[in-house]
């Protein structure tokens, strides 16, 4: 999905909502332990229950990978269903020398070779430049990159100051020369609001994946306050809060129910910055 195509979605669907698929088996309600996959028919009631109120899909690999090949079938099976309105961001946060950042991308990418072609992948930056253009090589298809990440330790390298700049921020500024607003996104925190402005001054025109509302406690109307652009340039996903709503035959109903919640007050914002 290109740029202007995500920016359309996001003015005919009024909102900028990614619905995370964490599927966790355990999590899952009990009567569809029966089913064949369980995973994907949990997968397929949320999708089918919620993409008229989002514009972007992202299930984390890591869910998937726990559970070895059932999961892969799971994570496929998925994929095949997403709806194509819908951006599909494989949130695997890989990264790794050119080589086998190649092998990463094709597994992602490469629908031909491993029946999944995700738009989206997230890349963590620290292995540099040639850990990151592999996935840049494929036209059409977006890297979303760690800059400041939602978790405790972000502290702990990501606000390191280097040459009077913070190591974020230098990812930002580097990842810039690398591709353009049209192939590149970062990922920024929710739980991070008070430096979205900072953020703003690296990223004027990158869309950012924002996760953190929800579970995480991030405040959706602060994101918006300090982070929107006048392409909305915000994706906010939020996993556990909407997929785990409910526990029983409903679930589905109760995870509308919230992403009703959050698209309607998506909505609100993009009409105060007159988006729509
Ligand atoms: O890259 C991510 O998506 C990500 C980055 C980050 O800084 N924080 C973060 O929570 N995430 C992911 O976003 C999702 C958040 O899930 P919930 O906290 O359940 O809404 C999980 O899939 C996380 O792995």
């Amino acid at each position: 999905m290109s740029r202007p195509q995500l920016i359309d979605q996001i003015k005919q669907k009024r909102t900028f909502l990614c619905v995370g698929l964490d599927t966790d088996i355990d999590k899952i309600p009990e009567f569809l332990k029966s089913y064949p996959d369980p995973v994907f028919e949990f997968n397929r009631r949320i999708i089918d229950a919620t993409h008229d109120l989002c514009i972007a899909y992202k299930p984390n690999a890591a869910f998937y990978e726990s559970r070895g090949v059932n999961g892969l079938q799971s994570l496929i099976a998925t994929y095949k269903y997403l709806p194509k309105n819908c951006l599909s961001i494989i949130d695997a946060k890989r990264g790794d020398i050119g080589n086998t950042s190649d092998n990463y991308a094709k597994a992602f990418f490469r629908e031909d070779i491993s029946e999944m072609g995700f738009d989206a992948i997230t890349v963590t930056p620290y292995m540099g430049n040639d850990s990151v253009t592999p996935y840049l090589k494929y036209d059409g298809k977006w890297v979303i990159l760690l800059a400041l990440t939602s978790s405790v330790g972000s502290k702990d390298f990501q606000y390191l100051e280097t040459e009077g700049e913070f190591l974020y921020e230098k990812v930002i500024q580097k990842a810039n020369t690398w591709a353009g607003a049209d192939r590149l996104m970062f990922v920024v925190g929710a739980t991070k609001s008070t430096e979205f402005t900072n953020i703003r001054k690296y990223a004027p025109d990158n869309f950012l994946l924002v996760p953190g509302v929800g579970a995480q406690g991030g405040s959706l109307q602060d994101v918006c306050k300090y982070g929107m652009t006048p392409d909305c340039g915000l994706i906010v996903n939020s996993s556990r809060s909407i997929i785990y709503a409910g526990h029983d035959e409903n679930f589905a109903d109760a995870a509308r129910a919230e992403a009703l919640k959050l698209q309607q007050q998506m909505q609100a914002e993009l009409e105060k910055a007159e988006i729509i």
